[in-house]
């Protein structure tokens, strides 16, 4: 077990910058998600808690000591990759012992860990197989145990579930989760899939540009984001433009959105000029007159479990809601919309 901090990291490949100033730390036993777009530094950051990049500034601490001059190898941690690197002419148990067999460990201990790591990740009977002679998931689950049975000090995964259909995603997903909770190993997950970050996490840092925009627990991430750009990578979000903004105590508002006036909770000492967040959830359909907003359906669409629906206001602004699927609407329809108050946010307007 672990706790590793991640400070001011920098790194450069030729003259882009790929990480300016990233700062986030795990404590031990938590999972970590690094969550963002192609291209925002996840992989980046991975790779230099794994050593296999240089970093160009900051630091990178195991339970308070910098690891940085450490060697890749000497680092002690686990590293799972989405292409699962298997060794094509080894057994699933040939690839799992790999390691173990590089530290001269006695061949009965080998067969014990190897043995006991399979039953954890469910291969149990498959020892004998060679990589190609099992599914992409079984696959996926020897990378997972091949990095598991050296006992890490820190697991690192990067987009561990990419190349695996949708119900084994689920299912190996699950997986992870239980396992590095049940070991209380530490763990940094990269992963562009939002549900994924949010289902597994017990931090999130949602990055963008080569910076950690929010570096906070999944549901904070959710219902209390920074800015508008981790509301939309988490989440369906509704954005209304506030028309005046007027702190009435400590980080709560009284602003004017859309034509009506509301109190609302949001990011701390707003100053210039903000936008609601409204999740669909925090919005419900009623009678005109009876909403906090008014305006007219644009777009409804049964989903079995849900209706959809897109109502426009008369400012202009779009916001998207799910109704009770027995609700009937029609499109022109005017509707009134009602607001949960404890789902909405406001947020400071930032430059993309
Ligand atoms: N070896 C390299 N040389 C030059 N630029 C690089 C190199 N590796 C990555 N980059 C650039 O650095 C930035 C961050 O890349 P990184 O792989 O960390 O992003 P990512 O968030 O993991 O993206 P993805 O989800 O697509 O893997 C990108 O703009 C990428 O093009």
């Amino acid at each position: 077990m672990a706790t590793v901090e991640v400070r001011d990291l920098r790194k450069r490949y030729q003259d882009f910058l790929a990480l300016d100033g990233v700062s986030l730390k795990a404590e031990s036993g938590q999972l970590v998600t690094l969550l963002g777009p192609s291209g925002c530094g996840k992989s980046t950051t991975l790779r230099c808690l794994a050593g296999f990049l240089e970093a160009n500034g900051g630091d990178i601490t195991v339970d308070g000591e910098s690891i940085l001059s450490t060697p890749a190898n000497r680092r002690g941690f686990g590293v799972v990759f989405q292409n699962y690197a298997l060794f094509p002419h080894m057994t699933v148990a040939e690839n799992i012992g790999y390691g173990l067999k590089l530290q001269k460990l006695p061949k009965s201990e080998i067969e014990t860990r190897v043995k006991d790591v399979m039953q954890l990740v469910r291969l149990g009977g498959l020892g004998d197989r060679l990589p190609r002679e099992i599914s992409g998931g079984q696959q996926q689950r020897v990378a997972l145990a091949r990095a598991l049975v050296l006992k890490p000090k820190l697991l690192l995964l990067d987009e561990p579930l990419a190349n695996l259909d949708a119900r084994l995603r689920d299912e190996v997903r699950w997986l992870i989760r239980d396992l590095q909770q049940q070991s209380g190993i530490t763990a940094f997950y990269v992963t562009h899939d939002q549900s994924e970050a949010m289902a597994m996490s017990d931090m999130v840092a949602v990055m963008k540009q080569g910076r950690v925009a929010q570096f906070a627990t999944p549901r904070e991430i959710y219902q209390k984001p920074v800015e508008r750009y981790v509301a939309d990578f988490t989440g369906e979000a509704n954005f209304i433009a506030c028309s005046s903004v007027m702190s009435v105590g400590e980080a709560r508002y009284a602003v004017t959105a859309a034509g009506a006036s509301l109190e609302v909770a949001g990011v701390p000492e707003i100053t210039g000029s903000a936008e609601l967040l409204l999740r669909p959830e925090a919005l419900e359909l009623t009678a005109p007159a009876a909403g906090t907003f008014q305006g007219t359906v644009t777009k409804s669409a049964f989903l079995g479990a849900a209706l959809h629906c897109e109502i426009a206001l008369a400012d202009g602004s779009i916001l998207k809601l799910t109704a009770e699927p027995n609700h009937q609407v029609e499109t022109g329809e005017e509707v009134g919309i009602a607001i949960d108050h404890s789902h909405t946010w406001l947020m400071p307007e930032v430059a993309p």
